[in-house]
């Protein structure tokens, strides 16, 4: 398995897709999904479309799931390829003018995220990831890189990233503040919180040895959201896991129906126990 040219045409796309979105900013009608799903812009829906035909192009046989085109229902197979593709994540940040927002695009292997491209549109910023851990014979390495400013390049590599004494640089959702974040921050003593639009753009930062540990707010968050951060996360050396500390599945529905985290593992053992603390109060406070 070699994938190499799925990562040069998934690079391709999400800055081709990304210049489209960043054009239309301005302008992009909005509207509203159903079922409370948020909001979805024209740049959505055009992204997702140069996305989904680009992939299917070059990798016929492999099964593509969007967030635009996805029908209620499918279900997402165990076994096999399968892209799933964000057009744009942190569409609120989006819509207000914002920079935090990115396109993604990832790849599962048989349950597994192999491959992930994020691309910040606003910044020029490319994060893209191999993961090969736990492949026997993998014909790819493990590699995991930004490249900012569209030039410089970045590796990235967290693996023995220490936590500093005082405690976690935490990021949590700016567009989407949560009860369950508050309860978690409460017990986590975190020295910093960084407030930031985008799952992706978060998760880089803790690819990028910015900030320790990310807590999503929401159990709806969906398998887009998560496929290429974890892709590159994973490869750069760090965790995402449910707050139950179990890895996490990419297979049957298309939410994760879950509370997740990603971390560094320094991090993740520090926040072990005032996060088993803060879900036993979230528990009994909801009994209440
Ligand atoms: N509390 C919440 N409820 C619903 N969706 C949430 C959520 N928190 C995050 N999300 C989803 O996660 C993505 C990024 O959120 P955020 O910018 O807050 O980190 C958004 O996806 P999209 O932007 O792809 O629609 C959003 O739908
Ligand atoms: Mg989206």
């Amino acid at each position: 398995m070699n994938l190499k040219k799925e990562l040069s045409v998934a690079k391709e796309l999400a800055k081709e897709a990304g210049k489209v979105i960043l054009n239309l900013q301005n302008t992009t009608k909005v509207s509203f999904k159903a079922n409370g799903e948020g909001p979805v812009t024209e740049a959505d829906l055009e992204a997702d479309k140069i996305i989904y035909k680009g992939l299917k192009k070059v990798f016929q046989d492999d099964q593509i799931i969007t967030e635009e085109s996805y029908l209620t229902g499918t279900v997402i197979p165990k076994k096999g390829r399968l892209w799933l593709i964000d057009p744009i994540d942190g569409t609120s940040d989006y819509i207000r003018g914002g920079s935090d927002f990115a396109c993604m695009i990832g790849l599962i292997i048989d349950g597994i995220p192999r491959l992930g491209v994020i691309f910040q549109p606003k910044t020029n910023s490319l994060w893209w990831g191999l993961n090969a851990r736990g492949l026997s014979n993998a014909q790819f390495k493990t590699q995991a890189q930004k490249i900012a400013a569209g030039s410089e390049i970045i590796d990235l590599n967290i693996e023995n990233k220490e936590l500093k004494n005082q405690g976690p640089i935490v990021a949590v959702s700016k567009s989407h503040p949560t009860i369950f974040i508050d309860f978690v921050m409460h017990e986590l003593k975190a020295t910093k919180v960084i407030k930031k639009g985008s799952v992706g753009l978060k998760i880089a930062l803790i690819a990028e040895g910015k900030a320790d540990f990310y807590l999503i707010g929401t159990r709806k968050i969906k398998l887009w959201d998560t496929c290429a951060p974890a892709a590159i996360l994973l490869a750069a050396g760090g965790v995402i896991k449910t707050v139950f500390g179990e890895n996490l599945e990419f297979s049957n529905e298309v939410s994760h129906g879950v509370h997740i985290y990603a971390s560094t593992r320094s991090c993740e053992a520090f926040v072990k126990a005032p996060l088993e603390a803060a879900i036993a109060q979230w528990k009994k406070a909801k009994k209440g």
